[in-house]
């Protein structure tokens, strides 16, 4: 039985067609979520296919260029034939081990086969950070790409789905495979071309829009059966179609891309033209806003704003005053106001935006990078850019939308690979039937961690920051500092500057250098300034005098979200048996500290209350998750009778 085949109808069969779990089966899966635990490698049998790896690995290096190919288009036929069965698993593996060493000089490591495997088994492999997660994703990739299944390797950003795709071009050219990224700015017949790919790196956004803009060009004939009959009688022309299908998906980041993200669906957004929206009407509820005060008017819950009994009896007030228009209807003119007061309370320069050549540009919340031609809707965006001076954009309708689960359940094969999945186990299985297997690392972890920094004042921090950079700088070691947003990097790089201290800047304004950034970054008494734009997958190489002066150190400066995020950013040192080691700075005025309660405030020590603020707020998140998914069970249900989808 292969573990993968490309299915014989692949033209009716591009994606899998959703069978979301009954309601009497929900309490069921919620209940077995919860019981879940990591697979281990033994009780799956991974390790046990390693010697015919290492069988054939031996085999392989022996033989020159012009064998090797030969034995290469051998297996490629016999994949095509029989699917990805165990055996031809092993050889392919051990091919692409072979040929990564030949061309990267890069051998895959035992762990990494395991991770390989895993994925290739279509379950998530929770890697140490640092790892090699890029050079784990080719055997998978290669192994079904030989076997002729379209492979898409998703990430978080657009920087990473192009290095990533550069770095392991050479493997794929040698194995005769084709490899593309898909980047934000490319037009659509570049998309088209580089979807047409064996190997496709790309964006969990991108790859999503794409989909969209698809699904709008199928139109009536979305149902993969419609679309086959469409195409017979030359309704339907694939040429305009972006992608091939959803065959087999590795999702990087699969904690981030899969969870993080998948809070709010993406929405597919078409030009409504300028007199969609009123900015005479948009200017008053800003004027409005601008008398209601914070507790008498209105309050804030959970990252909401609410109008309340006074706000509301206020409004109709003012709504008489200004007679007519979009201030009569009662649930109108509320939601005007409402999104006003966002706009002025809640979203913040430098910190959820940016304002970038007369344009406010949206920073992701996840990957602290600004998400260029994005913008909130409603209105919401046109009011922010009047409270900045800019000019108002053009408003625009939505076209189609789609959540994440939706999208990635309807992979044929879906896998995943994260080095933070344990704590989200249970999610990723009720979401996406998704098992999380942990691996174990290459070699033991040196990273040491201080202990935590609390202090009372932003200021302070900044101060004590200085000092502490200065000193570890001082001892040849490489230093990264790691803010929550962009305005606190670039509060910090001031006092720095004024401290004299050299450094660099990687966040949401300065992401041209990114790659010129993370390279000088590992040098002997740099220092580096970033957001959670260095989260991810970033890799710093240490100089060998670093290593010997004890390695990178990591400073936090302050929780994020998520603790999967501290923990991520805490992996950028200590790499592959490199020494390393990391601290956290807290202080008192941290926005962490808007989820606590008066009582909360005064009772423990300030590190644990953060702790608790930041696990509230992952419990907040995975609810608001939750909601969405089953809003989407209930949609598949109803539309279930029309045989309709999305
Ligand atoms: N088998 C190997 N032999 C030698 N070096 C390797 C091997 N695998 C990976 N590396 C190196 O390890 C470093 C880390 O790799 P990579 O950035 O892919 O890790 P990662 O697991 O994706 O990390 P993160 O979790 O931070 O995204 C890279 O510099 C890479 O070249």
């Amino acid at each position: 039985m292969p573990l993968l085949k490309l299915p014989g109808d692949v033209l009716t069969r591009p994606e899998r067609t959703l069978l979301p779990p009954g309601s009497l089966e929900r309490p069921w899966h919620w209940l077995r979520s919860k019981l879940h635990r990591p697979a281990a490698i033994r009780r799956l049998g991974l390790r046990s296919q390693l010697p015919g790896i290492h069988r054939h690995a031996a085999r392989l290096a022996s033989l020159d260029v012009q064998v090797l190919a030969e034995e290469r288009d051998g297996l490629r036929l016999a994949l095509a034939r029989q699917g990805v069965t165990p055996r031809l698993a092993r050889h392919a593996f051990a091919l692409v081990r072979e040929v990564s060493r030949r061309e990267l000089g890069m051998a895959h490591h035992d762990v990494q086969l395991l991770g390989g495997l895993a994925m290739l088994g279509g379950r998530i492999a929770e890697m140490h950070t640092g790892e090699g997660k890029t050079l784990t994703a080719t055997l998978p990739a290669a192994t079904a790409a030989l076997a002729g299944i379209p492979v898409h390797v998703i990430t978080v950003n657009d920087y990473l789905a192009a290095r990533d795709a550069e770095l392991m071009t050479p493997v794929y050219r040698a194995l005769g495979l084709s490899v593309a990224a898909v980047v934000h700015e490319m037009p659509p017949h570049e998309r088209r071309a580089a979807y047409a790919a064996d190997v496709v790196y790309c964006t969990n956004k991108e790859l999503v829009f794409d989909y969209l803009r698809d699904t709008q060009l199928l139109g009536r004939h979305r149902h993969p059966l419609q679309a086959h009959a469409a195409r017979l009688v030359g309704e339907l022309q694939d040429e305009r179609l972006l992608l091939r299908g959803l065959h087999f998906a590795i999702v990087d980041e699969a904690d981030s891309v899969m969870l993080d993200e998948a809070r709010t669906p993406l929405i597919l957004s078409g030009p409504a033209g300028k007199d969609a929206l009123d900015i005479a009407l948009l200017d008053q509820a800003l004027a409005l806003a601008a008398e209601f005060e914070e507790d008498t008017h209105f309050v804030r819950e959970s990252g909401q704003i609410h109008l309340t009994e006074r706000g509301r009896e206020r409004l109709t007030e003012r709504a008489q005053a200004l007679g007519g228009g979009g201030w009569v209807g009662r649930s109108r003119r509320e939601w005007l106001v409402q999104q006003a007061l966002v706009a002025r309370h809640h979203f913040q320069r430098d910190h959820h935006y940016l304002v970038r050549d007369g344009k406010v540009q949206i920073i992701d919340e996840h990957t602290g990078r600004v998400m260029a031609d994005r913008s909130w809707e409603k209105g919401l965006q046109q009011m922010i850019e009047r409270l900045e001076g800019c000019e108002p954009s053009d408003p625009n309708v939505t076209l189609a939308r789609l959540t994440y689960q939706r999208f990635f359940r309807r992979y044929h094969h879906l896998s995943g690979m994260t080095g933070t999945a344990r704590e989200v186990r249970g999610e990723l299985w009720r979401t996406y039937r998704l098992r999380v297997v942990a691996i174990p690392p290459h070699r033991p972890s040196k990273r040491q961690h201080w202990p935590t920094i609390s202090l009372a004042r932003q200021a302070d921090k900044w101060q004590w920051i200085a000092t502490r950079v200065q000193e570890i700088a001082g001892q040849g070691r490489a230093v990264l500092v790691t803010t929550v947003n962009l305005a606190d990097s670039e509060a910090l790089s001031q006092r720095l500057a004024e401290a004299g201290i050299e450094h660099a800047m990687l966040n949401a304004r300065q992401d041209a250098e990114e790659a010129d950034t993370v390279a000088r970054a590992g040098r002997r008494g740099a220092v580096t300034v970033a957001t959670s734009m260095a989260g991810r997958g970033t890799d710093i190489s240490l100089e060998e005098e670093v290593k010997r002066a004890g390695g990178l150190h990591v400073i936090v400066a302050g929780h994020h979200d998520a603790s999967r995020v501290d923990r991520q950013i805490a992996g950028r040192c200590a790499r592959q048996g490199d020494p390393g080691s990391v601290e956290l700075v807290v202080c008192e005025e941290e926005a962490l500290l808007d989820e606590l309660t008066e009582w909360q405030r005064r009772m423990g020590q300030l590190p644990t209350r953060l702790k608790r603020a930041q696990r509230r707020r992952e419990a907040r998140h995975a609810r608001e998750r939750a909601r969405l998914l089953e809003a989407d069970w209930r949609e598949d249900e109803q539309l279930g009778f029309s045989g309709k989808s999305e």
